[in-house]
C-alpha cells in the first residue's frame, strides 16, 4: 500500500475541541462505568473525555503497532484489567477510546477483548472506520494526521517560495 502522503497536522487547541466534540456525542450513549484508553494515542482524549463525562475509572491498553508510518505485527504489551473485562462481560458501559483508527486492525484487536463496549475515536479514515461506533472528523485514506504531541514550533517557507 502507498504510503498516506497528505500531512493534516492538529494543534492542541482544535484536538481539544474535536475531543470535547466527541464527550457531547457520547453523553447520550453512556454513563459509563470505565474508560479504556489505548495507548498512547488514547491517553489524551481519554483524559478530555473522562472529565467531561465525569469517568474516573479509567484503564489503558496498550497496542503496538506502527513503526513511524509502516504497519508491522499488532503486539498487546499490556492487556485490560480482569475487573473491566467482568464489567463488560454483565452489560457495565464501557467505553474504549483511541485517537483515530486508519486500517482498523488495532480497533478489531481491542474489541475483540471488550465485545461490548462502546468504541469511539477522535478521527476516523476510511478503511476502519466501520470498526468504530462513534467518531467526529474522517479524513481520506491517503492522509496522515500528525498529533500535537509529535509536532513542534518550526519555520514554515512562504507559499510562494524564498525566504521571509
Ligand atoms: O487502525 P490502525 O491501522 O490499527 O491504526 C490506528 C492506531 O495506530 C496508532 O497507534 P500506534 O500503534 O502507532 O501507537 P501509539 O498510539 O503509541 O502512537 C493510533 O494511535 C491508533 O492506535
Ligand atoms: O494518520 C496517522 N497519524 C498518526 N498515527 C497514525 N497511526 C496510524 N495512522 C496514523
Ligand atoms: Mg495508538
Amino acid at each position: 500500500m502507498t504510503q498516506p502522503n497528505k500531512p493534516f497536522p492538529v494543534s492542541w487547541d482544535q484536538f481539544h475541541r474535536d475531543s470535547r466534540a466527541l464527550a457531547w456525542r457520547l453523553h447520550s450513549e453512556g454513563p459509563f462505568a470505565a474508560i479504556v484508553a489505548i495507548t498512547r494515542g488514547g491517553l489524551v482524549p481519554a483524559a478530555i473525555i473522562a472529565r467531561e463525562l465525569n469517568v474516573r475509572v479509567i484503564e489503558s491498553v496498550s497496542v503496538k503497532s506502527y513503526d513511524h508510518q509502516s504497519q508491522g505485527k499488532i503486539i498487546v504489551l499490556k492487556s485490560i484489567n480482569s475487573d473491566i473485562l467482568a464489567a463488560d462481560a454483565a452489560g457495565q458501559k464501557v467505553l474504549i477510546i483511541d485517537d483515530l483508527v486508519d486500517t482498523g486492525a488495532t480497533a478489531r484487536v481491542v474489541r475483540d477483548m471488550l465485545p461490548n463496549a462502546h468504541f469511539a475515536t477522535v478521527y476516523a479514515k476510511p478503511q476502519g472506520r466501520d470498526m468504530v461506533d462513534s467518531f467526529i472528523t474522517e479524513v481520506s485514506q491517503d492522509t496522515w494526521i500528525f498529533f500535537p504531541w509529535d509536532l513542534d514550533f518550526t519555520y514554515a517557507a512562504p507559499i510562494a517560495g524564498g525566504t521571509d
